[in-house]
């Protein structure tokens, strides 16, 4: 069983327009909402291929309400926590052209009590898991090692942590040793303070993260596939899409299909893809199921260390 947290999830409303044009009334074609939040996310691609997970969800208001009706009615395996504080609710800008804008809200905070709760849900679940999957960025006011008090409290009793965060969250979490870390290109600049312009910079930054703590970098690369650097290895792989439709929350797709797949090496690598890839393929962040995921055409390999990312982040900030 996979368990995820998700400490600051979402409603998603994914709104397509023509084309965005600041200052103006954008007059909208379609609008769509989704169930969202990183964990959220792994959990509900793990239910579409049958993949025993359950999410661990605080939620709060009207909009929490909502949030938890949608994963019910998605069947979603949870465990929710009432808070006060009103769940957030994100928004993506559609174009046509596949130009994605995301407006993320920062959420509400958590007091100290409702942590304290929805961490003791975390471990009363985590005696069945064989993963425990902590996402998303952190609401306000919550301390920025609160993932790093998991990894601890986890690697204590031998359960498997995997990290997707950013920012400070994310430099605590790799002094807490986690099993695994997921960071897209931004994520690994950011945390390295390293531009990444090519796999060589992906594998030489992968392994800064894994001298700070982490046992396995996991580094999404949007459109050019994905670096895998662990014990055994270290892996580059793609699975091209010709028209994508969404990118969000192909990070969490390609999360779940690698950890589903047993978390380690090439072939987890590749299924990985090939649910990340799918996600693309279709709209708003829906989780693609079997018949959605298409294993022809991924490539796992070797990197070549020179080739180019297709897509290069701006330069990060220096460390402080
Ligand atoms: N345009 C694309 N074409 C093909 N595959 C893609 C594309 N965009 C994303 N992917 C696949 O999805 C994976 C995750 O993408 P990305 O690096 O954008 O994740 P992310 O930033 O964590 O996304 P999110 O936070 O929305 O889940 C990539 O490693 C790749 O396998
Ligand atoms: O603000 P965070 O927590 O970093 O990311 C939240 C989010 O963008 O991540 C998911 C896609 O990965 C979406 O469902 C959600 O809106």
């Amino acid at each position: 069983m996979i368990l995820t947290l998700t400490l600051n999830p979402s409603l998603d409303r994914t709104i397509a327009i023509g084309a965005l044009d600041r200052g103006a009334v954008i007059r909208a074609a379609a609008a769509h909402l989704d169930p969202g939040g990183k964990g959220v996310n792994v959990s509900r691609a793990l239910l579409a291929n049958a993949v025993a997970s359950r999410a661990v969800v605080p939620f709060g208001g009207d909009e929490g309400r909502q949030l938890v009706r949608l994963l019910a009615a998605e069947g979603l395996d949870m465990v929710t926590v009432p808070v006060a504080g009103p769940t957030r609710s994100n928004v993506t800008l559609a174009e046509p052209d596949g130009t994605i804008t995301k407006i993320n809200e920062p959420g509400t905070a958590l007091s100290p009590g409702e942590l304290d709760t929805i961490a003791e849900a975390v471990l009363a679940a985590a005696h069945e898991a064989d993963w425990v999957v902590a996402s998303g960025s952190l609401p306000p006011e919550v301390p920025a090692d609160v993932y790093a008090a998991l990894c601890r409290r986890f690697a204590e009793a031998g359960i498997l942590v995997a990290v997707d965060t950013s920012g400070p969250a994310l430099a605590c979490a790799l002094g807490a040793a986690p099993a695994l870390v997921k960071p897209n290109v931004e994520e690994l600049a950011a945390a390295t303070g390293m531009p990444i312009r090519c796999l060589g910079d992906v594998v030489e930054a992968a392994g800064k993260l894994r001298a700070a703590g982490a046992r396995t970098v996991l580094a999404s690369l949007g459109a050019d596939g994905a670096v895998l650097v662990e014990d055994s290895g270290i892996w580059y792989g793609e699975a091209p899409v010709t028209e994508p439709r969404s990118s969000v929350g192909a990070g969490d797709a390609m999360l779940a299909g690698f950890l589903a797949a047993g978390g380690h090496g090439p072939d987890a690598l590749a299924q990985g893809l090939t649910w990340g890839a799918a996600a693309v393929r279709l709209p708003g962040s829906r989780m693609p199921g079997p018949d959605d995921i298409d294993p022809a055409g991924v490539a796992v390999g070797p990197p070549d260390p020179v080739r180019l990312l297709t897509s290069t982040p701006p330069a990060p900030a220096p460390l402080p």
